[in-house]
């Protein structure tokens, strides 16, 4: 038990992490302008419905609001259509009562900038530099210094909250795969 929170949340979440890599299938989805901007929609509405429930279970703006990606996927929808935002497909907002509710949800949206970076040079290779790739290429040198916060505000949650922590991960992961993996928007 000596582990880190977030060592026990990686854990926790490891198989329903593994299960969206396994079924997500990007490489395929990016192969064409058409299908990376399907994949960026029906992100939008995921981060549409999870971003304003973790804003107000966590309710600690400083530390949030610099995390919020919705404004990346609607400038890239916006240069590749100009689509307009809240038309846009999006799932069910979740019930996240509480900061250890909130971290765990935001924990599934701040790995997958790690993830996301090896996504963004991968596009960026296929369809050439003027690609949009705010969502992508994201946050840049300032990846792993936003990461390293992250883990360090996990591992001060109180052990009391841990058990909604490792639960709203699992539940993120499993909605994500079921809102990402189904039919486009
Ligand atoms: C859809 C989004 C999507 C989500 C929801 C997602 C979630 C997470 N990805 C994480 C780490 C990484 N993930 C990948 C690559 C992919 N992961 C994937 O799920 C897909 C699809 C990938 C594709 C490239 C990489 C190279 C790393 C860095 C490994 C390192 O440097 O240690 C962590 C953190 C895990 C911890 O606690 O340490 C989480 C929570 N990642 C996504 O792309």
């Amino acid at each position: 038990m000596s582990d880190s929170l977030h060592a026990r949340l990686r854990e926790a979440t490891a198989a329903a992490h593994e299960a969206l890599e396994r079924d997500l299938d990007w490489e395929a989805r990016v192969a064409t302008l058409p299908g990376y901007r399907d994949l960026l929609v029906r992100l939008r509405g995921f981060h549409a419905a999870y971003e304003p429930a973790i804003a107000a279970a966590l309710a600690d703006a400083p530390f949030f609001d610099p995390r919020r990606r919705l404004p990346a996927l609607d400038a890239d929808l916006d240069a590749l259509d100009g689509a307009a935002p809240d038309a846009l497909p999006a799932p069910a907002a979740p019930r996240l009562d509480g900061p250890g509710a909130a971290l765990g949800a935001l924990y599934v949206l701040e790995g997958s900038t790690l993830g996301g970076a090896v996504i963004g040079r991968h596009v960026a290779r296929l369809h050439g530099e003027g690609v949009p790739l705010a969502y992508y290429a994201g946050r840049g040198r300032a990846t792993g210094p936003l990461w390293r916060a992250f883990r360090e505000r996990l591992d001060g949650l109180p052990e009391g909250q841990a058990a909604a922590a490792f639960a709203a991960g699992i539940a993120t992961f499993e909605a994500m795969r079921g809102w990402l993996v189904s039919g486009p928007g």
